[in-house]
């Protein structure tokens, strides 16, 4: 089944709609492989049964419930030492996309978990393909949790359990692709603002808490980002810096 988003220019101009799939972002990059795939393309569910997450975690979202959706971008000259911009980018378009709905408390939890105050209402996936040590696609994987109640993990909420009333899955995506589209023009640029965005909205960013690496638990503040994406923590007057899964917050 085919349907388009009206409001963008060049993001969702072709949408491959599946009342149900495994993957969106197993499905999109079997797609980018076997030569399927443009730019702008989505692969859209009402019901992922193998969701994948980071870390290889599984995402889990009840049916017709929840936004999953993954988006082929190729940003080109994107070398792949500046794939934490992808991150960033991506990051702050589902913020200013969520932000005007709900109240005060929406975070980027590094690299790009969505949290509301420390739920997480939302995910980002990123798997890229290679030509040479540059991106040439990136599979953008996205699920919020928009209209489901019940959760199993206590960490989990969604943006109907936060405001009490449900929310149309459609214009989410769409708003979340016409702020994606508004950042992703300039990504082969350093984007300097763009990084300062991103930290304004870090959750725990200036805030002492525990954290966890190498085994050993230790409290710290987050001070921001290093220009490789690496997550800056001040721990008794050192900075240290973690590449993800070098760290945990706790
Ligand atoms: O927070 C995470 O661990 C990332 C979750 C990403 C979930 C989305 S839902 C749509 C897309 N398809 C997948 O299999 N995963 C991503």
């Amino acid at each position: 089944m085919h349907k388009f988003f009206a409001k963008t220019r060049f993001i969702g101009k072709k949408v491959i709609f599946l009342p149900q799939c495994h993957s969106t972002n197993e499905i999109a990059m079997s797609l980018v492989n076997n030569r399927h795939a443009s730019e702008g393309l989505i692969v859209m569910t009402a019901d992922q049964t193998h969701g994948k997450g980071q870390r290889g975690n599984t995402w889990q979202s009840d049916a017709g419930k929840n936004l999953t959706y993954s988006i082929v971008l190729q940003p080109r000259s994107l070398h792949i030492s500046h794939q934490f911009r992808l991150h960033q980018m991506i990051s702050l378009a589902v913020h200013e996309a969520l932000s005007p709905i709900l109240p005060p408390g929406l975070k980027v939890k590094w690299p790009n978990d969505i949290y509301y105050g420390d739920k997480k209402i939302g995910g980002i996936l990123i798997e890229n393909t290679l030509r040479g040590a540059q991106i040439d696609y990136a599979i953008i994987g996205i699920g919020i949790n928009v209209n489901q109640e019940y959760f199993t993990l206590d960490k989990a909420t969604s943006l109907a359990k936060v405001r009490q009333t449900t929310f149309d899955i459609d214009q989410i995506a769409e708003d979340i692709l016409i702020a994606m589209e508004e950042l992703y023009e300039p990504l082969s640029e350093p984007l300097a603002n763009l990084a300062a965005k991103y930290e304004q909205i870090l959750y725990r960013i200036h805030e002492t808490h525990r954290y966890q690496a190498e085994g050993k638990i230790f409290h710290g503040q987050i001070t921001g980002i290093a220009p490789d994406g690496k997550l800056m923590i001040e721990e008794k007057g050192n900075v240290h810096h973690f590449d993800f899964k070098e760290v945990s917050f706790i």
